[in-house]
């Protein structure tokens, strides 16, 4: 007998412009346009298969081994139902192929990395689930108009459906249809951009994105400000200084926007503080060791950005990784060598290099062991990828093979 089935592998995104505010909380439209970097699934990776079967009886859904309600009316619910409705159109306009859009599926998915740990799984599980429906149904669609879909299971997500640099274009219309994702560049382009996430807290945060980010709307008036006046000039002038390759421009642009996004969530009532101490001093740590380095070269040498939580993403040219890592690694000790878990930086003993000359060692205090949980050195990467069936993640029983 014939298994309908699909497996697909999506990346997770850190933004440099950030989404933070809907104009319409059910379709999930955002107040503002955004940006991000794609960062390379060989490292952070949600993988995802989907079957459709008659035999099952409902959709069902499994999140690293445990079963995740999916709730009428909910985000899962509808990212589901409209690819449904997409294959049920190419069923009809081709006569030919299965009706298979009438079965009820099952979906099991899993994380290589923590979840729901601002490491944006929701980004690369929303993805992987759209875009491994998208395989098993063979939709024609292109990634920006599978972006529309993922958009409706979280705003961020949609910017996964692309590799390389990702801008989410808010729209105008009511309906969202003009709310989509664009490639401003694929990673071919610029693969010289790595990224170095500092772990600061792998513990659920207090605010989620979603309440948070409406607190803001309903109470920020910095957030008007942004919105109508910052952020426009901001887009364009980033996706300039991508298509350039100009890193300075780029990584003023992502700290500036980084500090707004936060600046925004403080003037929201009550506050929200996502960055805590150990953040504030990485902040510290890269500002003095761009300071030297403008000091001596006139250019910048690494970018700071954080999302909705405390861990920290540094975007740096890749000859700069080593010195950073061994910045990160002075003050903030481990109780094991930090190491690098996909190899990216050789040679150089992390912990063990020169400061750069002139650099002022006394710009934050060396953190007690453990301040820092762990680094991830990665790098920007490409779009969801459709996987064999040897990948595939349900056994022949329709359930995920890690429960047989
Ligand atoms: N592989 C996946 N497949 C489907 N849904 C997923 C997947 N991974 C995460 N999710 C959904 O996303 C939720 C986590 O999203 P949440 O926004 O709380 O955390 P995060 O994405 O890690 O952080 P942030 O978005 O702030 O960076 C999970 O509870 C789950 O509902
Ligand atoms: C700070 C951010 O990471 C916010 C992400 O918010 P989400 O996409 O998680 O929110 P929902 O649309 O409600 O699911 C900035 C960004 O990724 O642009």
């Amino acid at each position: 007998m014939l298994i309908y089935q699909a497996t697909a592998s999506a990346p997770v995104n850190i933004a440099c412009i950030k989404y933070w505010g809907k104009r319409d909380t059910k379709l999930i439209l955002p107040t503002n346009s955004s940006l991000s970097v794609t960062l390379d699934q060989d490292h952070l990776r949600s993988t995802t298969t989907s079957r459709a079967d008659p035999t099952f009886k409902k959709d069902r859904l499994w999140l690293n081994g445990t079963e995740e309600e999916i709730k009428a009316g909910g985000r899962l619910a509808t990212c589901i139902a409209e690819l449904k409705k997409q294959r049920r159109q190419v069923e009809e306009n081709h006569p030919n192929i299965p009706i298979i859009s009438n079965y009820a599926v099952h979906i099991c998915s899993h994380n290589n990395f923590p979840t729901a740990a601002g490491l944006a799984s929701s980004a690369s599980g929303f993805a992987a689930l759209v875009a491994s429906l998208a395989a098993l149904y063979k939709l024609p669609a292109t990634p920006s108009e599978l972006s529309l879909i993922a958009r409706q299971g979280s705003g961020s997500a949609c910017r996964s459906l692309m590799g390389g640099f990702v801008a989410w274009e808010k729209g105008v219309r009511e309906d969202g249809s003009d709310s989509l994702a664009i490639q401003i560049a694929p990673r071919e382009h610029w693969p010289d951009l790595h990224a170095v996430i500092v772990v600061v807290s792998d513990h659920k945060k207090g605010t989620s994105s979603t309440a948070g980010m409406q607190q803001t709307v309903e109470t920020s008036a910095l957030l008007q400000h942004r919105i109508n006046h910052v952020v426009p000039a901001r887009m364009t002038a980033i996706s300039e200084a991508i298509k350039a390759k100009d890193f300075d421009k780029f990584a003023k642009i992502t700290m500036q926007d980084s500090n707004q996004f936060h600046a925004v969530c403080l003037d929201t009532e009550p506050p929200i503080f996502y960055m805590n101490d150990v953040s504030r001093a990485i902040i510290a740590l890269i500002v003095e060791y761009n300071r030297v380095s403008v000091a001596a070269t006139g250019h910048l040498k690494a970018a700071y950005t954080y999302d909705a939580g405390p861990n920290a993403v540094i975007y740096a040219p890749a000859a700069n990784i080593p010195e950073i890592i061994n910045l990160i690694a002075h003050y903030f000790p481990q109780n094991q060598t930090f190491s690098d878990p996909f190899k990216l930086f050789t040679n150089q003993v992390p912990g063990k290099l020169p400061f750069p000359e002139g650099f002022n060692t006394q710009v934050v205090k060396k953190a007690e062991e453990g301040a820092v949980k762990g680094l991830i050195h990665t790098r920007v990467g490409d779009g969801p990828r459709v996987l064999s069936d040897s990948e595939s993640l349900l056994g022949t029983n329709g359930l995920p093979i890690s429960l047989a």
